[in-house]
């Protein structure tokens, strides 16, 4: 069963801009279980994507505990970690091998995912020698291969060309319903009613909602009515002057 807890978490990194350490998150405690789908909700630099790097293991908290149960699949940065002098395939190998997955059921998925990505005899062929589009669908097939028990999402993926995008929203979706836990760190209020329970509203780092997702929203757009309601300088100098 998949869970996620974290007790008090709060996480410091350098800024190299001021050459000290800042806190980017401070004192975030929930619980998330089997069947939880949270949608992030926040302004730019609130620390969503952040958070999500925290619960894929890219960073340890500085203080606080947190504890992450079951295979975990992060659906951003995907270029990370190509290697441009191998092939399409020994990229597929090599992600899904990062991803802890075993190396007999990597090997006997894949047919299946050169199929998916559909980019012909090109799979055998150094991967710096891919357009832009054809290295996505590499990479979307592998890391779309395998069901996580928790999978983590930085926006929603829309990858490739018209026909390639379609056929990556239907897996979108299919995987994002059969995964254990979904945490989604998302601007787009549609999206995130359509996938998700859960709204956790981040602000500067620190928690500020977490419940229902509608109500969440709600009261994020609300804080951001009434920040845009605040008389702006030039308004306060027309006042002044009578
Ligand atoms: N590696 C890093 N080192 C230092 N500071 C960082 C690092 N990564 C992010 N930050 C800072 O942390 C804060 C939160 O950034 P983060 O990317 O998590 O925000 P976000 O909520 O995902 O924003 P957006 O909606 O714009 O994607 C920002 O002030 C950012 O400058």
């Amino acid at each position: 069963m998949a869970k996620i807890e974290l007790d008090n978490v709060s996480l410091a990194l350098s800024n190299s801009l001021f050459g000290k350490d800042e806190y980017i998150l401070r004192e975030l405690s929930f619980t998330l279980n089997q069947g939880d789908r949270l949608a992030l909700i926040g302004r730019n630099g609130a620390g969503k994507s952040t958070l999500l790097r925290l619960l894929s293991g890219v960073y340890l908290p500085t203080t606080g505990d947190i504890k992450v149960d079951g295979k975990v699949s992060a659906l951003f940065n995907l270029s990370v970690g190509h290697r441009r002098e191998s092939s399409g395939r020994t990229n597929m190998i090599i992600r899904t091998l990062m991803q802890g997955e075993k190396y007999e059921e990597v090997k006997a998925k894949l047919p299946e995912m050169e199929a998916y990505a559909d980019i012909g005899r090109y799979i055998e062929r150094p991967m710096e020698t891919y357009s832009q589009g054809m290295a996505m669908r590499v990479t979307f097939s592998a890391a779309t291969a395998f069901r996580p028990d928790i999978l983590l999402m930085d926006e929603w993926l829309g990858v490739g060309d018209a026909e390639f995008r379609a056929k990556s929203a239907e897996r979108m979706t299919e995987m994002s319903s059969s995964s254990g836990i979904l945490v989604l760190a998302t601007h787009n209020e549609r999206l995130s009613m359509e996938n998700c329970n859960l709204g956790l509203w981040i602000d500067r780092g620190r928690m500020k909602a977490l419940g229902n997702v509608e109500e969440v929203w709600a009261q994020y757009k609300a804080s951001m009515k009434v920040s845009s309601e605040v008389p702006q300088p030039d308004q306060m100098l027309d006042d002044s002057n009578g």
